[in-house]
Parts: structure tokens; C-alpha cells; sequence
């Protein structure tokens, strides 16, 4: 850790995941709510980092094993046993109890950073996947927006009618790159029945008919339907600006996107509704929550636990729950997001958030119907390396035409096998 107990008395605590400038009413706020923070504790000095996406997963390892990580950073749920497993992880049992707001949280939430009985980290946020679409290309399309795509026979056929609008519309996106492409594959092999590793987590099942359907169907809305467009490679932040600029038709999502389409990307929030996955057998589910460098003093581990508690864990209030604000500023409230709180701090959260709802709340209705009927599917153990793994396949079925669908699922069995074994 970076942070020292100054002379003074100050703790120093470094943070990251404080937005971009770029992203100029959430940076705002993160601003704000830091001054907030040091004016109540003035014997606290928060050093923020900023970054977007808040976690990379290629450079993640090597900042933790190189010392570079901040005294509390950001994991994916994906993270949160592989930070404990390769000892890089702050124990928070026994400061945890000080901090009121942590039984206020989901109890399968905590249980993500809780490993063999101590607790590692807090929970942020939940999110499970779904189908964002333009209404306006739906309806320029000839497609009804009130009815979006159910199966992944449905997406193709709108996609198609979506990229013939011409003039640079691509009619359905998706990623390749910096694993999120292996973490899209993976949502949408769940979303048909499929998996990417066997129930007792020890075989990959990725050299399946389940997992070939995804990969041709892709493969032919790329190559034959020519409605994913001919830029490749794609990452989250390319698919936000596509669809913010009106250039998009559909593509894979949280609903937490939808906040960054309006706020950053240039969308207004009538034209975007969300869908659930495609597919109707189960949706992938996700989320984040911080965690603490092994070499924090229990001086920041108790700074550390004040800061989040300030900034996500007050209902109502904070960065992300100070819904007021964000209506001041224009920014969706009211959006299907999964619940971090339980009993009265739900109450509280739910309250303030309806008394300020300012989205279009049929536009999501959905995907909160559809949700109900679909398997909530937790991302796949040693989430990231297999994804990393599956990048490779999905990009090469993106960017080559003769891409031979067999012999890369084939290969990448063969080497999430060796991920399993290795583990
Ligand atoms: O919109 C949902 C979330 O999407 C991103 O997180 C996910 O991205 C990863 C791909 O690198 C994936 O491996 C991970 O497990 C996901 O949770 C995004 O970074 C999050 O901010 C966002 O909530």
C-alpha cells in the first residue's frame, strides 16, 4: 500500500474506480462526494485513481503482485476467491463488525467476498444481463419496439432489417476483446441452456452443439446477414458510443449501461429500453464490490470501510444512491437494477429513488417480466481466464470468414480443461 499514517495523524487511502473526466456527471459527483467525505473525516486524506472499466482484467494480477494495487480497489464477483487464493487480500473480519451498514446487505451478495468463513470485501452492485435496443431504429426498421426480440432467431431477423437502414447502422454488436467477448459468449451459451464448464466445475463444456449454435449464429449475422458491421474487436465502451450515437441497434447489456448511454454517450432515454436475454432458459449474473491491499494498516482498513460506507452503502445518499442529484442533474433514476440493501435500508433506497423516477419505466418492463422466468446463472469459476480463453474464439469468428468453428471450440476446451486441472 501507498498510504501512510502521517505525521499529523492523517490516514492517506488510496481508492480507484473514481470515474473519467470524460464522464463528466459522475466525475462531479465522485469529486463532491470526496469533499463530503473529508470535511466529516478530517483526519482522512482519500488519493482517488481514476479508470474506465474500473478493472482490467489483463493488467489486474500484475498490479496486485506488482504492489501497485490501491489500499481499496475495485473486483469483479469474478475476483473476489482469486484475490484470496493468491494471498493479496486484506482480511476484514474482525474491523467488519464496525461498520453498521454491511448486515444491511444482501446476505448472497456478502457471501461472494466471504471465503472460508472471513470476509474480503463489500458488495457494490448486482446486475444480470439483458437485450438493449434503439426503439427509434426498431421503429425506422419496421420492427415494433414494444415487442423486442425473444429468441436468437428473432435478434438475427431484426438485426438484418436494422443494418439495411444503411448508413453506418450496425443491427446487433458484440465484443471480442479484453475478455469481455468470452464473458458475452458465456451469457449467451447460459441464455440457450448451455455452459461453459460441467456442474462439478472440473470439465469444460464448450465443445458443444449449445456452444456451436451460439458461435454460427454469430458467424452468420457477421459474414452472411453482414449486420454486425465490419469493425471488430469491439469493447464495452465502443458498443455504448455506437449505440448513444443512434448507430446501434441492439446489443448485450446490464441495465447499468443505460445511465452511461445518456450521461456520456449521447442517447436519450426514451429511444432506449432493455429486453430480457434472448434465448428464454437464463440470464447471466454479475456485479463488484471492493476489496483491500494485504498491506493496508488496520488505520486505512478503517478509513477504507468509512469511505464506502459513505459513498455506497447509505441508502439514498452517496455516489451512486443520491438520487435526488442525479435528477437535478438529468441523469436516469428508476432503472431495474438488482436490490443491494435488505429490510429498512431497501425501504429507505426503494423510497427515495421512486420519489425521484424520471426514466420510462415501460421501457424496462420487459426486461423485469422476463427476468422472472429465467435462471439467475452466476459467472463460471476462474471467470476470467477462461474468458480470456473464449475472446479467442468469438474474435475469430468475428474476423475471419473461414474461421473453423470445430477446431476452435476444440482447442479452447482443451485449454479451460487445463485452466480446471491447474486449479
Ligand atoms: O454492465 C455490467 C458490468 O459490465 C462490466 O463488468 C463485466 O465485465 C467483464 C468483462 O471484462 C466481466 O468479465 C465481468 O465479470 C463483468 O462483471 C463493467 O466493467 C461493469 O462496470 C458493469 O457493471
Amino acid at each position: 500500500s501507498d498510504g501512510d499514517e502521517a505525521a499529523d495523524g492523517t490516514t492517506r487511502l488510496t481508492v480507484n474506480c473514481m470515474p473519467p473526466k470524460s464522464a463528466k456527471v459522475d466525475r462531479q459527483f465522485f469529486e463532491e462526494e470526496i469533499a463530503a467525505f473529508e470535511k466529516k473525516n478530517p483526519d482522512i486524506d482519500v488519493v482517488p485513481h481514476d479508470a474506465f472499466p474500473c478493472q482490467d482484467p489483463k493488467t489486474f494480477d500484475a498490479k496486485l503482485a506488482g504492489g501497485q494495487m490501491e489500499d481499496v480497489f475495485y473486483t469483479y464477483f469474478t475476483d473476489a476467491r482469486h484475490v484470496v487464493d493468491i494471498k493479496q487480500a486484506a482480511d476484514l473480519t474482525p474491523y467488519v463488525k464496525e461498520l453498521k451498514s454491511y448486515g444491511t446487505i444482501q446476505q448472497q451478495l456478502r457471501d461472494i467476498y466471504t471465503v472460508d468463513g472471513k470476509i474480503y470485501g463489500i458488495p457494490r452492485t448486482g446486475y444480470s444481463m439483458g437485450l438493449i435496443y434503439n426503439r427509434e431504429l426498431f421503429e425506422q426498421a419496421g420492427l415494433d419496439p414494444d415487442r423486442p426480440p425473444a429468441t436468437w432467431d428473432e435478434v438475427r431477423t431484426a438485426a438484418k432489417k436494422i443494418a439495411a437502414l444503411g448508413d453506418g447502422v450496425v443491427g446487433y454488436a458484440d465484443y471480442s476483446a479484453q475478455n469481455q467477448g468470452g464473458w458475452h459468449f458465456t451469457a449467451e451459451l447460459y441464455s440457450q441452456g448451455g455452459d461453459v464448464v460441467s456442474a462439478d466445475g472440473t470439465k469444460a463444456t464448450v465443445d458443444t452443439p449449445e456452444a456451436r449454435a451460439v458461435l454460427q449464429t454469430l458467424h452468420d449475422m457477421r459474414w452472411k446477414d453482414e449486420s454486425m458491421g465490419s469493425k471488430q474487436l469491439l469493447v464495452i465502451n465502443d458498443a455504448q458510443q455506437m449505440m448513444g450515437s443512434g448507430k446501434l441497434g441492439m446489443y448485450l447489456a446490464a441495465p447499468d449501461n443505460i445511465p452511461i448511454l445518456v450521461k456520456e454517450k449521447g442517447a436519450k432515454y426514451e429511444n432506449i429500453a432493455i429486453a430480457p436475454m434472448p434465448g428464454g432458459k437464463a440470464t447471466l449474473v454479475g456485479g463488484d464490490g471492493y476489496m483491500f491491499n494485504k498491506n493496508a494498516t488496520p488505520e486505512q482498513i478503517r478509513a477504507g470501510l468509512k469511505w464506502l460506507d459513505h459513498m455506497f452503502l447509505t441508502p439514498g445518499d452517496g455516489f451512486l444512491g443520491d438520487y435526488a442529484r442525479a435528477k437535478q442533474h438529468d441523469a436516469p433514476v428508476g432503472l431495474p437494477e438488482p436490490r443491494l440493501f435488505t429490510g429498512a435500508a431497501d425501504a429507505k433506497d426503494q423510497q427515495v429513488k421512486q420519489a425521484n423516477a424520471n426514466v420510462p419505466v415501460e421501457n424496462y418492463k420487459a426486461f423485469l417480466e422476463g427476468n422472472q422466468q429465467l435462471e439467475m446463472k452466476i459467472e463460471p469459476p476462474h471467470a476470467q481466464q477462461l474468458y480470456s480463453v473464449l475472446d479467442g474464439v468469438v474474435s475469430a469468428v468475428l474476423t475471419k470468414e473461414d474461421a473453423d468453428i470445430d477446431q476452435l471450440l476444440q482447442d479452447a476446451s482443451g485449454k479451460i480443461d487445463g485452466i480446471l486441472a491447474r486449479s
